[in-house]
């Protein structure tokens, strides 16, 4: 039966905001504090959504988590209506306010690990939401991601749904922005990439910023999942460039079906690692590892452009082509690298640009804002159709924005009380778009 790869992009919050919160992301701190524009953010995305469907991808919408996360707020000791938390949390702690407020369930690649069903023992697609323990802002996204995924994918016949792991940091797990799959082709069984940060046991680790994703919170995953031994491999990122800024796998490197582009630096010791991968890929068809000199792409010009951030996705001829950031194309080095790639022996063939600023400027290009479910015909039929995208449901989701989205949102803009009042109002609406009955807290009441 085929397996689709339905790109789940997460739809931006009405929160979006640049705070700095995410220390090791170079994007995060170089623009904290500046003005950002969430509905200007929304629509971008949505624009990349609805160019998917038009290439004739199968393409899913990720709604937005409540913010600001009042809940967490009040566990943290503010207390009286949710004005007065604001108002104290604004007043006493405004880096925990800032936490709390932050759109950043928008990446969704780091939304969970999911694994194809072919790869899995019991055959379901399996869900691991990611715990993002290494950062607070991120570690309060976990409890809502499990109910989201609940809510959209839930049928027992079809899907398994793991627990977050622990909070701890040996458990570190930032979902999918740090595994990908190897295979002659989603429709056939894969060989599951997971890259790590650091290992508890080793010495090799990063010395300026941390690693987010562990050895062990990985084994964890692949073991809830099912996944065999023979079709798994661990391998470790290389901290020098965790270091530089790259504090994802897929800020390094990306991979679809049987093709694999990484930069020389991506992997601790990369020519043991490209042996590894070669040595365990079970695919018949050719295996293209494409390594990216420095020569070409520097480290710094990669982190900048976000090159590896890029969408790898096979069109429905067969061919792939590269969805990549605007900040590619403006980079000479890496738009000459990207033309010839397109030119070379593999099977790319072409490069799409997207504007999504509003996003990258934070450090999220266009693969952290999708989350990648393999799905087959049954398993595709079972999902809630309406968070599936088509031309009518984005002109839904557009109006829908431009009605309840501010177009600028300062610092300052956080401790207003009423923008907690129009998300969670923007959200209700959602919620019933989308078909997803009561997914949220305050609808809970
Ligand atoms: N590479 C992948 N898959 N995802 C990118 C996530 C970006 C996100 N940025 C932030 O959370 C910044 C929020 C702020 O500073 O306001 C992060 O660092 O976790």
């Amino acid at each position: 039966m085929t397996v689709y790869e339905v790109n789940f992009d997460g739809l931006v919050g009405p929160t979006h905001n640049y705070s700095g919160l995410s220390f090791g992301n170079v994007a995060s701190k170089n623009n904290a504090k500046q003005i950002a524009n969430p509905k200007k953010a929304a629509l971008q995305g949505l624009e990349k959504m609805l160019a998917m469907t038009k290439l004739g991808l199968k393409q899913g919408i990720l709604p937005p988590q409540v913010r600001p996360d009042t809940f967490t707020l009040r566990k943290l000791g503010f207390s009286g209506s949710d004005k007065d938390v604001i108002t104290k949390a604004a007043k006493n702690a405004p880096q925990f306010l800032k936490a709390c407020y932050s759109a950043s369930s928008m990446w969704s690649a780091n939304a969970a690990t999911v694994s194809n069903s072919l790869d899995c023992d019991d055959g379901k697609v399996h869900f691991t939401p990611a715990n993002l323990s290494n950062k607070l802002h991120r570690a309060i996204e976990a409890e809502q991601t499990s109910r989201t995924f609940k809510a959209i994918f839930n049928n027992t016949q079809y899907f398994t749904h793991h627990e977050p792991l622990p909070h701890h940091p040996l458990l570190g797990d930032e979902g999918a922005a740090n595994h990908t799959r190897l295979s002659n082709s989603h429709s056939e069984k894969g060989l599951s990439l997971f890259v790590y940060g650091e290992d508890a046991l080793s010495a090799i680790k990063p010395k300026i910023y941390p690693a987010r994703q562990t050895l062990a919170a990985s084994e964890a995953v692949a073991r809830a999942h099912g996944l065999s031994e023979s079709n798994c491999l661990f391998l470790q990122q290389n901290p020098n460039v965790i270091d530089q800024g790259v504090f994802h796998n897929d800020v390094i490197a990306i991979g679809n079906e049987n093709v694999l582009l990484y930069h020389e630096m991506a992997f601790y010791q990369c020519a043991r690692a490209v042996e590894a991968i070669n040595t365990k890929y079970q695919g018949d068809k050719p295996l293209h590892l494409i390594e990216v000199s420095s020569d070409y792409v520097s480290v710094e010009d990669a982190v900048s452009s976000y090159i590896f951030n890029s969408q790898l996705i096979t069109l429905p001829n067969g061919t792939m082509a590269i969805v990549a950031p605007t900040e590619c194309q403006n980079n000479d080095k890496v738009a000459t690298y990207l033309a010839t790639l397109c030119e070379a022996n593999n099977p790319i063939s072409k490069v799409i640009y997207f504007d999504l600023q509003q996003s990258m400027k934070n450090g999220g290009g266009p693969a952290c804002l999708r989350l990648r479910v393999p799905l087959n015909e049954l398993e595709l039929s079972a999902v809630v159709p309406e968070c599936l995208m088509d031309e009518a449901k984005y002109h839904t989701l557009t109006a829908w924005v431009e009605k309840h989205y501010r177009d600028a949102i300062a610092e300052d803009d956080l401790a207003d009380p009423s923008l907690l009042v129009e998300s969670q109002t923007a959200l209700d609406e959602l919620s019933q778009i989308l078909k997803l009955g009561s997914i949220y807290p305050f609808q809970m009441d």
